[in-house]
């Protein structure tokens, strides 16, 4: 851990640990004139028991950080902690490691096994990695995500919606330090898209985990507790208790 971020990992003067720390991120893609900086000096903190939705218009670099956030991508400067763990430090071994054990994704597309029922792919991951789940979190996480008599049914007998749910329950069995979900609700309709926000949102409130959701919908970044607002590869802002209109608001000032 670097001495300037000897906070990371600790609990804060207002109570809150900060669950991923970003420093200085830079992402360049392409060369000469066709380089982009899609990162371009990004600092951010998210507090561990958050929900907290990262938007911005088009382009501005909302899938370049989750990706770096979460080890899917690397980056060119900066770092990124996870709790006290250095992810841009990581070789590839470590980096498996540490996705595997520590963080939860959740994609647009529910990206769910078809051959294997709800409560098998909710399992998967657990069972590949040789552990058994924790029965009561299971539990409390089948009762959160309204699963209990779909269990046993394969994703194409189930709705878009209970789909994603499923997804949700998999990115949480293993009581990740964080979830990461990118656009979780751009393929549902309004109400299955409510009912998994509900439960993003249920699974900070009542369970205590950590989410942050990139999404292009103010109705959905309102569920959140803090929204991130990143324009050309910046920083751009932040709302805390957001609503849709203030959402709103915010990305028109941004001209998207
Ligand atoms: N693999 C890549 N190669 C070249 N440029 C890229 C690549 N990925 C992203 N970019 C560029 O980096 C910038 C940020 O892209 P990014 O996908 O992170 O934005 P975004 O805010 O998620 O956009 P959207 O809301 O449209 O999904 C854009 O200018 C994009 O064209």
């Amino acid at each position: 851990m670097s001495a300037t971020l000897s906070g990371i990992g600790t609990v804060g003067a207002a109570g809150t640990r900060t669950a991923v720390a970003a420093r200085q991120l830079v992402k360049v893609y392409g060369k000469g004139e066709a380089e982009v900086r899609a990162l371009d000096g990004v600092s951010v903190d998210f507090a561990a028991g958050q929900f907290t939705a990262i938007m911005g218009p088009s382009g501005s670099g909302k899938s370049t950080l989750m990706h770096c956030l979460a080890g899917l991508d690397t980056v060119d400067a900066g770092s990124v902690h996870i709790g006290q763990t250095e992810l841009t430090k990581q070789s590839d071994k470590g980096l498996t490691k540490l996705r595997r054990d520590k963080i939860g994704f959740i994609f647009q597309s529910f990206n769910l096994l078809p051959t294997l029922t709800a409560e098998q792919n909710i399992l998967l991951g657990l069972q590949l990695a040789g552990r058994k789940p924790d029965p009561a979190w299971f539990d409390n996480i089948v009762t959160v995500t309204g699963l209990r008599q779909r269990l046993g049914h394969k994703p194409n007998q189930l709705s878009g919606g209970q789909q994603q749910r499923v997804a949700c329950a998999r990115a949480l069995v293993a009581k990740p330090d964080v979830v990461f979900a990118d656009e979780p609700t751009g393929n549902l309709d309004s109400k299955s898209g409510a009912e998994v926000l509900n439960f993003l949102q249920t699974s900070v409130r009542q369970l205590n985990q950590t989410v942050i959701m990139v999404t292009h919908d103010p109705v959905a970044a309102s569920y959140a507790d803090r929204v991130v607002l990143l324009a050309d590869g910046r920083l751009a802002g932040e709302i805390h208790r957001p609503t849709a209109d203030s959402v709103l608001a915010a990305m028109k000032n941004l001209g998207a």
